[in-house]
């Protein structure tokens, strides 16, 4: 069978490695290829994503997390070994908890509950995007098909997680007020599982790769790994952020989410008020569409067509003027009554941020 990613090589001339030297090999191609990398990655930690995207993300990564402990238990099956198996079932421990309720995977789903979906919704898998399920299946495949040692080296990625979880815990608590600490508790935990896990994966990695064959093979491994993480990014970013194609079945935003009330989004629901401040959420514009010759508000993966009342309202919305004061500029443009108008705007304002294309 012909290997589905170029492999590297071990050294130069495949001569074997020193444990020390494979291990720098080793984090080199995560220096390289970690996911921490990716553009979507980077977007996320520095609050360049709507909550759409975020909550997109969320969505696809429940996916990963609850295949994480059907990978482990393929790993599981695979050892002969007692001592080893039971090191590795704590991994299986970890992701599903010793009792309901607990686990990282009922974590995960409080994160995805914690930016607006349905617990339901998230358990039925329905919206999370082929590539993402053919990664991480690809992922278990390659668990069960390959040998031990490229088994437990593909895991490695693991080494490189708490840089990424610390920049990515900072980055969302600073940059998104609709993220908690207690969202992310989820990360908390894997800040001490993931570099236990990634020692002892290490330590066995560099003790059976024992020929310069071997030593290939894990690096391989590992290769493959930082493709199933960096595709994953790779699907979200071309169906939520650019071209914005979502694919037919996949999640759209507005599908699967609780509905709304002020305790959950801090804000309130119903026509807005006059002190309300509306703002375009992050990524939504409104421009003017040249082949409609009318003006659009632009979604990543939605226009809407807007009649010329709402383009006089959307042109005022600027995150800075109240409702009170666009209202106040508009009775004075067109010479009519502010609180007619206000309250008219007001209705028209709260059918936006039900479409999720504004927010107060
Ligand atoms: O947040 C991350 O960036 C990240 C990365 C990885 C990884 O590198 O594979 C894992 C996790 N998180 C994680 O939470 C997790 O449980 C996990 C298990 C594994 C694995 O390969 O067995 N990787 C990862």
């Amino acid at each position: 069978m012909t290997a589905p990613f170029p492999t590297p090589v071990a050294g130069d001339d495949q001569r074997l490695l020193s444990p020390e030297e494979l291990e720098a090999a080793l984090r080199d191609i995560g220096a390289r290829r970690y996911h921490n990398l990716h553009p979507f990655h980077r977007l996320l930690h520095d609050g360049k994503l709507n909550k759409d995207q975020v909550r997109a993300w969320a969505l696809n990564r429940y996916y990963y997390q609850a295949m994480i402990p059907v990978k482990d238990a393929a790993v599981l099956a695979r050892m002969h070994d007692a001592e080893l198996r039971r090191v590795w079932r704590q991994r299986i421990v970890d992701h599903d908890g010793d009792a309901p309720g607990d686990g990282g995977i009922e974590r995960w789903l409080k994160l995805a509950q914690g930016v607006g979906f349905s617990r339901d919704y998230v358990l039925s898998t329905k919206g999370i995007l082929s590539a993402t399920k053919f990664s991480v299946e690809a992922y278990v495949h390659f668990v069960k098909e390959k040998s031990l040692l490229e088994a437990i080296a593909s895991s490695l990625t693991e080494m490189f997680s708490p840089t990424i979880i610390s920049e990515r815990v900072s980055g969302m608590l600073k940059n998104y007020d609709f993220i908690t600490k207690d969202t992310l508790a989820y990360f908390e935990k894997r800040l001490t599982q993931a570099p236990r896990d990634a020692d002892f994966a290490l330590d066995y990695v560099k003790q059976h790769a024992t020929t310069p064959e071997l030593q290939r093979q894990a690096m391989a491994a590992l290769t493959f790994k930082c493709n199933v993480l960096w595709t994953q990014l790779d699907a979200l970013y071309f169906a939520y952020v650019a071209p914005g194609m979502v694919p037919p079945d996949a999640w759209q935003p507005g599908e699967g989410l609780v509905e709304e009330t002020s305790a959950a989004t801090g804000g309130r629901r119903g026509p807005f008020v006059g002190s309300d401040v509306p703002r375009l959420p992050r990524g939504v514009r409104l421009r003017f569409d040249e082949v409609r010759s009318n003006h659009v508000l632009l979604a990543p993966e939605r226009t809407f067509d807007l009649d010329d009342n709402a383009v006089a309202v959307l042109k005022l919305v600027d995150g800075k003027r109240s409702v009170g004061d666009i209202a106040g500029e508009l009775a004075t443009i067109y010479a009519a009554d502010r609180s007619l108008i206000e309250a008219d705007i007001g209705v028209m304002l709260a059918d936006l941020a039900q479409k999720r294309v504004l927010e107060r």
